[in-house]
């Protein structure tokens, strides 16, 4: 019995590289070795990648994608084969690729951090210090990437109507947010796979809410475990999850129950993403590394039309509708949001079916793209809700492209309890680790403090409609095709010389 074979690591490197093909297929984790050979058909990012460390230690390529506890879980005990006595194990000596010895470079190369003056400043080290994968993944979004780029400049449409002579001295941005009071109004959103940028994961993130008392945001497909995320919590703060539904409904009520239990205080039920968007930067860097072409079609059962992203969620229940809603408010008693609403249709639906708030975003532009900013769906929604008497009944977040205090004071104007943010806090923890994350809280604190005071806003109660200008909120600029007859035809008929003539 497993269970019974000692801690003591016995089995060899030896006697594990003979089960190195489909046949009989074992790899070591952390030390131990597991049986994977009937779980190969079932991987959902392929056979490839486990085959290509079959017989090996796959230690290095498994961390950042899953949580430790997903062997535990999800690999029945007579597979786990027990500890390995890791002397007797050849570590591949990776000859370090001429790619990855300049990105060492750039990384001896670096800014100091104090070098970093807003969020915008953590993506431009991030690029040239992450791995390749690490930041294709987190940077991409589907398709032309357009509704990612809006999401930024939508709120370039938004102009200030900031009030004078108004005592400013005392600044207060605390507020709160599913009844947590948080000392300002964003909190860390749901992002996957922590740590392919910071090899600690999403607990980085937890001690930078902490110090600046915002709250996480746990994802479902985060790289620590839930608990890891969860026991890494201080003190009296407040944690969410994000949750994507598993077609195995009992799989999500455990997790749901289990969240509520560990003192989960929101739950986001992400609506957003049926699939997977298909995100090209991470596509392409997925086909360099041989393992991981997920998109073979060799016998596996797993959709691989999106990438590897596509891979690690076919989980994914795609048949998740309203009428499921009753049963999540009959498993749990968490506040229940839906993040990802994208109408003001779906908003007085969730009114509708009791649900406690929704995040009105576009997954950062990695699902539809060419849907429209978080910010511009804000601008339709609160208007219709204030008009019905709606607008107490329901917390109404956003998210996506928020990257100045500037953002965060336009959403709160148009009515939004809160903002999420992503991707900054990423690259700051990427490129930085826990001092990143803490100077880009930072930053965004002290942004606030001034605008507030340059708009005339003490509190968070002042920052009201009228402060803003919301005239071209709708329009979209994107490039139009040039007509070049038009724009060519002063050139083309009077040219300077025929004035001479
Ligand atoms: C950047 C990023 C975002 C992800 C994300 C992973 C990354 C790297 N992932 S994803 O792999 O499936 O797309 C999630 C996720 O797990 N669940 C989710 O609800 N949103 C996910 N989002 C969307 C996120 O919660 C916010 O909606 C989005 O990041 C906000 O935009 P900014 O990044 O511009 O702040």
């Amino acid at each position: 019995d497993p269970a019974e074979r000692p801690e003591v690591g016995d089995l060899t490197g030896e006697e594990i590289a003979k089960h190195n093909s489909s046949e009989s297929c074992w790899v070591i984790v952390n030390g131990k070795a597991y049986d994977v050979t009937e779980f190969l058909p079932e991987h959902p990012g392929g056979q490839k990648i486990i085959l290509k460390y079959a017989g090996k230690d796959a230690t290095e390529e498994y961390s950042p994608v899953h949580p430790p506890d997903t062997l535990d879980k999800y690999l029945p005990r007579e597979k786990h084969l027990g500890a390995v006595n890791m002397t007797t194990v050849e570590q591949e000596t990776k000859e370090e690729s001429p790619e990855e010895k300049a990105r060492q470079e750039r990384i001896k190369a670096m800014p100091k951090l104090e070098v970093c003056y807003n969020l915008m400043d953590f993506e431009a080290v991030a690029r040239h210090v992450m791995k390749k994968t690490a930041w294709a993944y987190y940077s991409s979004a589907a398709d032309d990437e357009i509704t990612m780029r809006e999401n930024h400049s939508a709120f370039h449409k938004i102009w200030f109507r900031p009030k004078v002579l108004v005592d400013v001295e005392n600044i207060d941005m605390s507020t709160t947010m599913l009844g947590t009071k948080v000392d300002i109004p964003f909190y860390v959103t749901a992002t996957a796979l922590g740590k392919l940028g910071n090899p600690e994961g999403e607990v980085v993130l937890t001690r930078g809410a902490h110090k600046h008392n915002v709250i996480q945001m746990i994802p479902t497909l985060a790289s620590c475990s839930f608990d890891e995320i969860c026991d890494e919590r201080k003190g009296d703060q407040v944690q969410w999850l994000q949750l994507y539904v598993n077609k195995d409904r009992e799989i999500t009520k455990k997790i749901v129950q289990h969240a509520e239990a560990r003192g989960i205080k929101g739950l986001f039920i992400t609506v957003d993403a049926p699939q997977l968007g298909r995100r090209e930067k991470d596509m392409r860097t997925k086909f360099d590394d041989t393992g991981s072409n997920v998109q073979n079609t060799n016998n596996d059962n797993v959709d691989r039309s999106q990438g590897a992203a596509r891979a690690i969620s076919s989980f994914i229940d795609p048949a998740l509708s309203w009428k499921d809603i009753p049963w999540f408010q009959s498993i749990t008693k968490m506040p229940i949001l839906l993040k990802g609403v994208q109408r003001v249709e779906d908003v007085l639906k969730a009114i509708e079916y009791g649900c406690d708030g929704v995040v009105l975003s576009n997954h950062g532009g990695r699902q539809l793209d060419t849907a429209r900013s978080g910010i511009e769906i804000l601008a339709e929604v609160m208007p219709i809700l204030r008009e019905r008497g709606l607008q107490d009944k329901i917390e109404i977040y956003i998210d996506g492209g928020i990257r100045r205090a500037t953002d965060i004071i336009k959403a709160l104007c148009l009515g939004a309890k809160g903002v999420g943010i992503g991707r900054p806090f990423l690259f700051a923890m990427s490129a930085y680790g826990l001092p990143g994350v803490d100077r880009a809280m930072q930053l965004l604190k002290d942004e606030m403090v001034m605008n507030m005071r340059l708009i005339g806003a003490p509190t968070v109660a002042d920052l009201t409609p009228d402060m803003l200008d919301i005239g071209s909120a709708r329009s979209h600029y994107v490039n139009q095709p040039e007509d070049t007859l038009a724009l060519r035809a002063y050139d083309a008929l009077i040219t300077p010389n025929d004035m001479l003539k």
